[in-house]
């Protein structure tokens, strides 16, 4: 299947071989996914999730048309928000989960890992970039604290540094932590100024923001951590360095509009939803690898493994019953782990898909000289690169192993948004199918409750 051309989904690994799902399954599973694409519809119009929450996700693509998800004022204010960072040396951004993981994405396919180490002038006046607050480890921060440190010394001055800190809650311990860590060991050779993303009234954050008058966007009501890199989340982080934000919404627009059928065979959303929900259900497929091929788009498995890992991995349906859904999350990149995982994947335990990434056309024209079965020539390694995936995906289907491939024909803003886009979409409509609420994640309250404890005790020891 195909989205104009600009995203293909293969499914021939996935549906209509001996050892994967069957056409027979999807006919017996007819009700189950015109029901889940008619939950969609419903959501789309109502904005509700199965619990009655606001779920907003599907009105991103159209976020700067829509008052609700984003005012007059801020709309404004994103337009110019990238000269905050052009007046920066340096912009760190401090968030976890949902309020990092798309944004550090973002940063390694548009930026690149050389980013930091380029002239200002050949990053077109944008800043050096870093992130925090998406780990506790002290350590990092001191660390960063003295590479600004260095860039102070070499500026001759202290550096300019934009904190942009984002938390939807305003309470998470790991960005709270990092933010007041930094304002602190910063300001001796740097001057700091803060941008918030958060709550529109509840949260310490918040509340911080509107004490010290602090410029601040809003996550908006009804935008989940793991959803939010189309709103203000990502939109900001965006134009902080220099990424068109009408060109990401527009390729999760264009899959919005493509993808609204009830029907599976006319919504390769709804129908890779409901093959991998088939292979989980009736074949034992217990996890599913992330793999996209090329260093550029690592990072995207791990933003794909909170998507489908805190979507999908819950203990009781919509009514109450116990019924332990989810699949674990792998990131992986290819060819890399090819060199580490893939054995297992190739021969361990028959509880896994893959879920392969690719990009159609070459970004390179280099090529090294090859020799084969006595054959000399030059080979593009783009070539080699994509050959390497098939040849994975073809030793996986000789071993009887499922896999799904999906091309995005660029590696463009708009094909970011797109295949974002499209996984909003299939772990909505696999959330349907599964019966689950896919847009809360109760389960990490547990540990938080018992963290917060232990913190609180050793104040009181401490005291
Ligand atoms: O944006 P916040 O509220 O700081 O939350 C960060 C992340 O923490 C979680 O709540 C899980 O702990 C994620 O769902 C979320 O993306």
């Amino acid at each position: 299947m195909t989205i104009q051309n600009e995203l293909d989904i293969d499914i021939r690994n996935l549906l209509g071989n001996p050892w994967s799902v069957k056409e027979g399954d999807l006919k017996n599973m007819e009700d189950r996914i015109h029901q889940a694409g008619r939950s969609l519809t419903e959501l789309r119009k109502s904005g509700k999730g199965p619990d009655g929450s606001l779920v907003l996700f599907p009105r991103l693509p159209y976020i700067l048309e829509e008052e609700r998800l984003m005012s007059k004022e801020e709309r404004e204010h994103l337009s110019h928000v990238h000269e905050l960072s052009k007046a920066s040396d340096i912009l760190i951004s401090i968030g976890i989960g949902g309020s990092y993981l798309g944004n550090q994405m973002l940063f390694d396919v548009f930026c690149g890992p050389y980013w930091n180490m380029m002239s200002r002038e050949e990053r077109q006046g944008f800043p050096q970039v870093f992130f925090a607050g998406q780990n506790m480890d002290p350590h990092g921060l001191l660390q960063l604290a003295e590479e600004v440190e260095r860039q102070s010394r070499r500026l001759g001055r202290k550096c300019r540094v934009l904190l942009l800190v984002i938390s939807k809650s305003g309470t998470t311990i790991e960005p709270s932590s990092a933010l007041k860590a930094l304002r602190t060991i910063l300001a001796p050779f740097a001057d700091l100024s803060l941008l918030a993303i958060t709550d529109k009234e509840k949260g310490t954050l918040r509340h911080y923001a509107n004490e010290h008058h602090l410029p601040c966007f809003t996550v908006p009501d009804g935008i989940g951590g793991r959803f939010s890199e189309l709103s203000q989340v990502g939109l900001v982080f965006a134009r902080l360095i220099g990424v068109d934000i009408e060109a990401l919404l527009s390729g999760a627009r264009m899959v919005e509009e493509a993808c609204q059928s009830e029907k599976a065979e006319e919504n390769p959303a709804l129908l890779l939803a409901s093959l991998k929900y088939a292979a989980s259900r009736k074949y034992g497929t217990a996890a599913e690898i992330i793999m996209p091929y090329g260093d550029t788009l690592r990072s995207f498995g791990w933003w794909y493994a909170q998507l489908l890992g805190e979507s999908l991995g819950k203990k009781y349906d919509i009514r109450g019953r116990e019924i332990h859904y989810g699949r674990i999350p792998v990131a992986a990149v290819g060819t890399t782990d090819m060199h580490s995982l893939t054995q297992e994947h190739q021969q361990g335990a028959k509880n896994k898909l893959v879920q392969f990434i690719s990009v159609k056309e070459s970004r390179s024209t280099l090529s090294v000289p090859c020799e084969e079965g006595g054959e000399k020539g030059m080979v593009p390694m783009d070539y080699m690169l994509e050959s390497a995936r098939k040849a994975n995906e073809k030793a996986l289907a000789c071993e009887g192993r499922m896999s799904c491939s999906i091309h995005i024909r660029k590696i463009t803003p708009f094909h970011m948004g797109a295949l974002m886009y499209f996984f909003f979409l299939t772990i909505a409509y696999e959330g349907a199918l599964a019966g689950i609420n896919a847009y809360d994640q109760p389960g990490v309250e547990d540990y938080k409750k018992i963290l917060h404890q232990d913190i609180r005790e050793y104040i009181v020891r401490n005291k």
